[in-house]
């Protein structure tokens, strides 16, 4: 089993680069399935396990993909399977999103219900309801849940009572090939719908309106293959902003997007952070006292719940008493555990969290419970006393690409070993102290 093996204490300083975002590619390849013509390639494509479990899900479902130099091809235009299994659903719930493509281009999609995950249960109900709008009839039974219409999907309007990202996704992909005009309205307004919408739009798709509270598709009768370079991940890049900020250092994080990180970047700048807007990036210079602030989780442009960890990372070291509310998913708190093992003054009350700063941190063995708690974890290490040790990197496979070997390019002391030769590295460690 990997671990992250962090000694604290090293200021960052240097230049990163983000990769293309995890959250804008999966839709966009479950969104290549619509074209029944023509390759798709997909560019700026990060390297992480999830882009390999769509993937795979894509050729189970019979598409032809290759995934080389940052570089998805695709080519839809065999008839497809209608059923994604639950070994790929489970290992990641993003493989739902393939089933608005399905039901719009086979009339038929079953798809392996998703289960609980770390950060909350993570109902599906707002798909559902918008294929339902769309003519289609939806059962769940035997841990599946199966959608099918008679004829093609037809053009409807939909509320979300959430503006869920996955639902507004899924329905966006199944309506532009629907007959007549869908109206989604209390939408996701993510930078990732728009670059699903630009996608879709590329394909032959006429969706309006996506960044704003409602969208509005007119369906067409076929979708081709098309190029598409995927947007930089802004939660990566918000990731990097605060390893700069934690270690009092100055960085550029090059390809990051202001627009995309407003809400993170005003809360950094209250809490002291200084931000310059250069022509690649942004660069981050932090401060030497950094002062308490509350968050609250929201939709965006609200402050993202990807980013709720490694902020709590942050705050930790802030002067001060700061609360962070998560009114996104119900569960998202277990890296609360793993902070207070770091000797983080950290408590739970309700949805919130109050942490009292700054906490002098201190190296220890933690587990990340979820991708973006890994990355908090190791940003704490970052700063702690002594030596921290991270794993259940699985999860932070999922959505960071080299992110230990971006961290030492910039100045870390971190490295990634198997459980063996951690035994050699302890030793030598040990010998150090003691020389
Ligand atoms: C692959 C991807 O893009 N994942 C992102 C996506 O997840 P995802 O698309 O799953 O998130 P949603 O926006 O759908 O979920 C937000 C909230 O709505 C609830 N809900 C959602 C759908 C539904 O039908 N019923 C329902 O109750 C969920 O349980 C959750 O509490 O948006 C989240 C919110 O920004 C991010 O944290 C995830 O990183
Ligand atoms: C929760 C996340 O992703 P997913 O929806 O894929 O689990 C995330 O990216 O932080």
């Amino acid at each position: 089993m990997d671990k992250i093996i962090v000694r604290g204490g090293k200021r960052l300083n240097g230049t990163v680069k983000v990769e293309g975002a995890k959250n804008a590619v999966l839709p966009v390849i479950a969104a290549t399935l619509l074209a029944s013509d023509g390759k798709s390639i997909i560019k700026s494509v990060p390297t992480l396990s999830d882009v390999y479990t769509i993937n795979e899900v894509l050729r189970y479902l019979n598409a032809d993909v290759h995934f080389e130099n940052g570089e998805v091809t695709v080519d839809a235009s065999k008839e497809l399977s209608v059923e994604a299994p639950f070994e790929y659903v489970r290992k990641m719930r993003a493989s739902v999103l393939v089933m608005g493509s399905l039901l719009a281009r086979n009339g038929h999609a079953r798809v392996a219900l998703p289960g609980g995950c770390a950060i909350g249960s993570r109902p599906i109900d707002q798909h559902l309801k918008g294929f339902e709008a769309m003519g289609a009839k939806v059962q769940v039974g035997n841990g599946f849940i199966e959608a099918s219409v008679d004829g093609r999907l037809k053009g409807a309007k939909i509320y979300l009572d959430f503006p869920s990202v996955g639902a507004t996704e899924n329905i966006m992909m199944a309506a532009s090939l629907a007959v007549g005009t869908t109206v989604i309205e209390n939408v996701a307004k993510e930078p990732e719908i728009v670059d699903l919408a630009n996608f879709l739009n590329k394909m032959g798709a006429k969706v309006r309106g996506a960044g704003t509270g409602t969208i509005r598709i007119e369906g067409v009768d076929v979708l081709h293959g098309t190029e598409h370079v995927i947007i930089p991940d802004r939660i990566e890049a918000g990731t990097f902003l605060i390893a700069a900020a934690i270690t009092n250092g100055n960085v550029l994080v090059q390809g990051a997007v202001p627009e995309h990180l407003s809400s993170l970047i005003a809360k950094m700048e209250e809490m002291g952070v200084v931000f310059k807007e250069e022509e690649d990036g942004i660069r981050v210079i932090s401060a030497e006292n950094l002062k308490a602030v509350d968050i609250k989780t929201m939709p965006h442009p609200g402050f993202p719940t990807d980013m709720q960890s490694q902020m709590m990372a942050l705050l930790l070291r802030a002067k001060g008493t700061s609360m962070i509310t998560e009114t996104v998913f119900e569960n998202r708190f277990m890296h609360v555990e793993e902070f207070r093992r770091m000797n983080g003054d950290v408590k739970i009350e309700g949805r919130s969290v109050v942490m009292n700063g700054p906490t002098n941190l201190q190296g220890a063995e933690v587990a990340a419970t979820d991708l973006r708690a890994a990355a908090a974890l190791i940003l704490s290490g970052l700063v702690a006393d002594g030596i921290t040790r991270v794993t259940e990197l699985k999860h932070l496979d999922r959505g960071y690409v080299n992110f230990h070997e971006k961290l030492a390019a910039l100045g870390a002391d971190i490295e990634r070993i198997t459980e063996e030769s951690e035994l050699t590295l302890t030793a030598s460690y040990v010998a150090d102290l003691n020389a």
